[in-house]
């Protein structure tokens, strides 16, 4: 039986096109089929594409789970995910089965910090809705009290989940704006800290206090619906929520609420369940929510070297190698 041992030419799936030249290199060593549609293969279709590789490249919107894996077949020896966030993979049943899964932290980190800022300021700011004012030819004039927004000049920012991209948000935000820092983690960041100064606190501490949350927790059974009915209105009436993560994390319908009652002043979100959101969804009409297409790496530099690094692992893990950025 075929098995995890490096064969001569593996086969390999990746599913989308990506970025840059790196797919050269793995045709080089690989037989690469590459999923050619801008839409991702439907369930049914990957789960045909899956069976016989070794190797797959897969999107963040590819479910991948152990009945997946099983229908792969044992000689399938790595996933590379071309994404940082891995929650859809099943780690565990990989790890089970022995399959390596690769992700690509820290190459996108800066340019989905720098989409958090943007998503900040576009809520506080009414950017999107007062533009359109612009564009639909309904400005006539200067007003006093028009569009008024909120500052976050030497506020609060809570950081919930203090990882990389959390805190090159803070980072931003500390530095350039004199905010002062909350942030929730597992554990303490004295680096952190000594950096930015700033206090790890309980959710509802942070949630109370803070004048600005950006919600930058990975996606997991404990985070799903982390910022739930509740939560929500422990917030400020004057307060803007953030979410560069999972739209998972938010409860939509307590959102919805929230914005159409003003107990939160706004909402800017570059991630949604599902994705797409529909042009009907409430929030999509929300005035007080500014909604991005799940963007936050997409910048030429950051999916360029998550190409590269996706590359690397899946060469590494169909070679029995460590990878270089490895989840398992
Ligand atoms: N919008 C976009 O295009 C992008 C979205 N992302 C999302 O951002 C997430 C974070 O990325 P990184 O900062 O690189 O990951 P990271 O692993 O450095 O940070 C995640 C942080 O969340 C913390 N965490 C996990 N569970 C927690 C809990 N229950 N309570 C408090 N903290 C908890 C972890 O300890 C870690 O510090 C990714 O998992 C992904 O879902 C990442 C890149 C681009
Ligand atoms: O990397 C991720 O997790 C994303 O969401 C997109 O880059």
């Amino acid at each position: 039986m075929e098995s995890h041992e490096a064969v001569k030419r593996p086969r390999v799936l990746v599913t989308r096109q990506t970025p840059g030249e790196s797919l050269q290199r793995l045709r080089e060593v690989c037989e690469v089929e590459v999923w050619p549609e801008t839409m991702p293969p439907s369930r049914e279709e990957l789960c045909r594409l899956v069976k016989g590789r070794h190797g797959l490249l897969t999107m963040l919107s590819d479910r991948i789970d152990g009945e997946m894996m099983e229908i792969a077949g044992d000689q399938l020896a790595v996933i590379s995910n071309y994404a940082v966030g891995f929650n859809n993979i099943d780690v565990d049943a990989a790890k089970t089965r022995g399959i390596a899964v690769g992700n690509t932290p820290d190459v996108l980190t800066d340019a989905t910090a720098d989409l958090a800022v943007a998503l900040l300021f576009a809520a506080s700011r009414h950017v999107l809705p007062a533009g359109n004012q612009v564009r639909e030819g309904e400005w006539k004039t200067w007003e006093p009290t028009g569009w008024l927004g909120v500052e976050p000049a030497g506020k609060t920012l809570g950081i919930v989940g203090m990882g990389r991209i959390g805190r090159a948000t803070a980072r931003r935000l500390v530095g350039g704006w004199g905010m002062n820092l909350l942030y929730t983690s597992r554990s303490d960041q004295a680096e952190v800290e000594k950096e930015l100064g700033g206090r790890r606190v309980e959710l509802d501490t942070l949630l109370a206090e803070s004048d600005f949350v950006s919600v930058h927790v990975a996606l997991t059974d404990e985070t799903r619906n982390l910022i739930d009915a509740e939560a929500i209105s422990k917030m400020k009436s004057t307060s803007v929520l953030v979410n560069t993560a999972r739209g998972e994390i938010v409860d939509q319908d307590a959102l919805v609420e929230a914005l159409e009652n003003r107990s939160i002043f706004g909402a800017g979100l570059d991630v949604t369940t599902p994705e797409p959101l529909s042009a009907e969804h409430p929030l999509v009409k929300s005035a007080h929510c500014v909604i991005l297409p799940h963007i936050g790496s997409a910048t030429h530099t950051s999916r360029n070297a998550m190409a590269e690094i996706a590359v690397d692992n899946l060469i590494a893990g169909l070679s029995g190698r460590p990878l270089r950025c490895s989840v398992t």
